[in-house]
């Protein structure tokens, strides 16, 4: 570990003072290095305020789901440290999994359960107080109230993706780990997506890689560009530029 603080994704340090003060830290990486038993990227130095929103990008294989999945507590530090909500990370912990809303697109699904019943599950799992309202209003935000009733071996894989989306969104979390989730979205949906996501930095985090720029330009408040040479954080304008130009 640092002595030095790490560089703050936090909508503040990058657009001047005029912002809301942070009300704490989401994501603080010290030193932090993932991969498999060797690294995979260089050490990650970063800190994500509650307020904000960190879009990690990077080319294929660069490390970016690492990061996240080390991040959720899925894979352990190669070396260094990493906190989450200021403190450790253990995805045994109800705390932790009350409020940390994890989507890193694996599929998982059960196959006797509908749409609404995977939603309706997700709620009693976290306490949500007005289960079948918040149904009934992600359903409507993900497009998926016609097919409500449907099995997810029935859904389209963009359907799929929404409904694991939409199962993120119905729980209460105070920060979200999105890996790509912009993944079999039409334009329209992104575009909600990018919405939802804004919202969400009134009161909690996000912590999101992607390859999408305008996600990149509209919903993130401070970029990492991981590469093999280093790592780089940078304003969401400078951030979609890489990603439409280099990546
Ligand atoms: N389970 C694993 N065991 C060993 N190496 C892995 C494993 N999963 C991924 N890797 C390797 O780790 C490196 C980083 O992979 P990672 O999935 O983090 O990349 P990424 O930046 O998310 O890429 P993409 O943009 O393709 O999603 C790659 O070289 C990959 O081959």
């Amino acid at each position: 570990m640092t002595n030095s603080p790490s560089p703050r994704a936090s909508a503040s340090s990058l657009d001047g003072d005029h912002l809301p003060t942070p009300r704490g830290t989401a994501v603080r990486a010290d030193r932090l290095e993932v991969g498999y038993g060797l690294p995979v990227s260089p050490p990650i130095d970063v800190t994500l305020d509650i307020g904000s929103a960190l879009a990690v990008v990077g080319p294929n294989g660069c490390g970016k789901s690492t990061f996240l999945r080390t991040v959720v507590g899925l894979l352990p530090p190669v070396s260094g440290e990493v906190l989450v909500l200021e403190g450790e990370v253990d995805d045994r912990h109800r705390d932790f999994r009350a409020d940390v809303a994890i989507e890193l697109g694996d599929d998982a699904f059960f196959p006797a359960l509908t749409v609404r019943e995977h939603l309706l599950l997700t709620c009693y799992g976290h306490g949500v107080s007005d289960p079948a309202q918040v149904v009934d209003d992600e359903l409507g935000h993900f497009g998926l109230t016609e097919r409500a009733d449907a099995l997810p071996a029935a859904l389209s894989s963009g359907q799929r993706r929404r409904l694991l989306l939409a199962s993120v969104f119905a729980r209460p979390r105070r920060l979200m780990v999105l890996d790509e989730p912009e993944q079999r979205l039409d334009t329209a949906m992104r575009g909600h997506l990018t919405r939802r996501l804004i919202e969400e930095r009134d009161g909690g985090a996000v912590l999101m890689a992607t390859h999408d720029a305008r996600l990149v330009e509209e919903a993130a408040t401070a970029v990492l560009v991981m590469s093999e040479s280093g790592l780089r954080l940078v304003d969401p304008e400078a951030g979609a530029r890489i990603v439409r130009d280099e990546l």
